[in-house]
């Protein structure tokens, strides 16, 4: 991988890393989507037929897989608070880039939200609650951290490529 990116529902990452994948012309892989395509179903059918932890437990397989391939990695909001998940990304020798957004923000951007099943549980405060008990981790895991919430995603490939090509 040449950079993994981290931080909570919303912070786009999925968006951001297809456009950066595309721009840097490698591979973007989306650990939300190898898991849909593993279970053959949507994540929000995985919650509702199978619970959160069997979803934990596709995710950590999928990152597994996935840090030995080339190209832009995507996680998703949870990937880095499983323990076993926060190692493998600290230990990484792959930049792992925090995307951070305000609740104001994540509130906007998921307020039609339907993909979301934490999201749908939570409602919108539970939301923010959520993302207060993450951050610390985030923090953590990642080597640099872009602010989001006033950017456009080509300018937060932008921001990450500078980063980037500062720490190669
Ligand atoms: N920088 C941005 N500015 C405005 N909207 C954004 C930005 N990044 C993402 N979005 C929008 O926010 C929503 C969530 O983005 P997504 O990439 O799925 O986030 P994540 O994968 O981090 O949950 C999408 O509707 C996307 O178009
Ligand atoms: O924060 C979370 O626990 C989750 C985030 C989602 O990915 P995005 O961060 O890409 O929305 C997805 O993996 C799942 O709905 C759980
Ligand atoms: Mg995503």
């Amino acid at each position: 991988m040449k950079a993994i990116l981290v931080g909570f529902m919303g912070s786009g990452k999925t968006t951001v890393g297809h456009l950066l994948a595309e721009n840097l012309n490698v591979p973007y892989h989306d650990l939300d989507d190898m898991i849909v395509e593993k279970a053959g179903k949507s994540i929000k059918q995985i919650f509702a037929d199978d619970g959160e932890p069997a979803f934990r437990q596709l995710e950590h397989d999928a990152l597994r897989a996935a840090l030995n391939d080339d190209g832009i990695l995507g996680t998703g909001g949870g990937t880095p608070i499983q323990d076993v998940n926060f190692e493998m990304l600290k230990n990484s020798e792959v930049p792992v880039v925090l995307l951070d957004v305000m609740p104001e923000t994540i509130i906007f951007r998921l307020k039609n939200d339907t993909d979301r099943p934490l999201a749908k549980q939570l409602g919108l405060d539970g939301l923010v609650d959520l993302k207060g008990q993450r951050d610390f981790r985030y923090d953590q895991v990642s080597d640099f951290r872009v602010a989001t919430d006033e950017l456009t995603p080509n300018q937060v490939v932008e921001a990450i490529k500078r980063n980037l090509f500062i720490k190669m």
